[in-house]
């Protein structure tokens, strides 16, 4: 699996600076940071109604479908602002065995008060 993101990541690499007319990457970084972002949260918004759907009818292929879509442009995000997708690994592995409920007590009291 991190040998394959690790060949996705390079292939959007090499994409980044092709033709935007034969390269769906290069056609996301050329129209900027905002297109991009604003691809992340449309496909954000169809995974969670497709896992709506998925819940009510057991047929899971199309929150699948919306989830790779998310990843993907989650990781052209990445690479257009130069950051790699190890670094996103390396956050969960920092944070591996350590109780989210613990983390957040730990959290300065004013983010407790406000629920931050
Ligand atoms: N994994 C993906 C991948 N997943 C999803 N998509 C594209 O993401 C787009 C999402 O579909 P949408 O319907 O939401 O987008 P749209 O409606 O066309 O976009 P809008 O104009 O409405 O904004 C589709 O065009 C999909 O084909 C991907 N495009 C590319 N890749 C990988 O990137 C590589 C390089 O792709 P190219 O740069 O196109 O050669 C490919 O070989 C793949 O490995």
């Amino acid at each position: 699996m991190i040998h394959f993101l690790e060949q996705l990541e390079q292939q959007l690499e090499e994409r980044r600076h092709a033709d935007p007319a034969s390269s769906y990457v290069a056609q996301l970084h050329s129209r900027g940071l905002n297109k991009i972002l604003e691809k992340v949260g449309e496909e954000a918004t169809e995974t969670l109604l497709a896992a709506k759907d998925a819940a009510l009818s057991g047929d899971h292929r199309e929150v699948i479908s919306e989830t790779a879509d998310l990843w993907f442009h989650t990781l052209v995000m990445l690479s257009h602002l130069g950051l790699s997708h190890q670094q996103v690994l390396d956050e969960l592995a920092r944070r591996m065995g350590v109780s989210g409920l613990d983390e957040k007590a730990s959290r300065p009291s004013t983010s407790r008060v406000t629920g931050a």
